[in-house]
């Protein structure tokens, strides 16, 4: 599904604010994975999520998103991100109901509002946040926690293929980034849904995802199959240098 082979990033090349932002990564993600992203600040974790949706174009290597090299007007129709800032990921003046169907007709012209998919309906039902008790409420009224979860429900309504988290809970209070991440979780396990999540907080890595890949100073330095060892957030923390960043957990 993704397949970065001697990736290198430079941003400024050639000039004195020249930033090598990734260095020689190679990375495959296959189908239905759900990767965890960590490393320290300036790691170069944003710029990997940029890559893949073509913010930033490899200065040496090759990066493929579905079997073909980045075309941001592809990848726009078959994956979805959602960044950390509540407010980012809705449109506060729409009701939940409007920016849920808004939502799913992502990519589509005109704004036909229909009726709320039923697959999307039980996902908001399943986060027991209240969202469906009233559809009609505006997402401005809503706490940053509902405002979280139905952005990334919204993000999923498209149906894509691939789901982008850009610290997606490093906003929210403990009960609220339970709720967002089980809700995460669920959509990887029963929509199949590939996921990229980049977090700082080495508990969430710990206990979500398949696949935790570490970077440091722009390059890869573990990638840890999770189905086959097992990793504590202090060993992650230890990892990454705990000096360096200052990590929610
Ligand atoms: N548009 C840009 N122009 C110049 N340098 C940039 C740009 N974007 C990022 N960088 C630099 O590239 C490096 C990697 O940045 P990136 O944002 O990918 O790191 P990150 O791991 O996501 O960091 P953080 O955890 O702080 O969000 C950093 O040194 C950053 O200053």
């Amino acid at each position: 599904m993704i397949e970065l082979e001697n990736v290198t990033v430079i941003y400024n090349k050639g000039t004195l604010d020249e930033k090598v932002a990734l260095r020689n990564v190679s990375l495959k993600v296959e189908p239905g994975e759900f990767v965890v992203i960590v490393g320290a600040n300036g790691a170069g974790k944003s710029t990997l999520l940029k890559l893949i949706v073509g913010g930033v174009k490899p200065t040496e290597g090759r990066c493929k998103v579905f079997g073909q090299d980045v075309k941001s007007e592809k990848i726009f129709k078959c994956a979805s991100i959602v960044c950390q800032d509540p407010d980012m990921g809705v449109f506060p003046n729409l009701s939940i109901e409007e920016n849920l169907i808004l939502a799913s007709k992502k990519g589509l012209r005109g704004l036909s509002f229909g009726r709320i998919d039923k697959k999307i309906l039980e996902l908001l039902i399943s986060t027991k946040m209240g969202l469906e008790q009233d559809l009609k409420r505006k997402a401005s009224k809503l706490s940053g926690g509902q405002k979280q979860a139905l952005a990334v429900v919204m993000a999923v309504a498209s149906n894509p293929k691939l789901l982008l988290l850009d610290e997606h809970t490093a906003a929210l209070d403990p009960k609220s980034t339970e709720t967002v991440m089980e809700l995460t979780e669920r959509i990887n396990r029963d929509f199949g849904t590939t996921i990229l999540m980049i977090t700082h907080d080495m508990s969430i890595a710990e206990q979500y995802g398949n696949t935790i890949v570490v970077l440091e100073n722009g390059k890869i330095v573990a990638r840890i199959d999770k189905r086959r060892e097992k990793v504590a957030a202090s060993q992650l923390k230890a990892m990454i240098g705990s000096m360096r960043i200052s990590f929610a957990s």
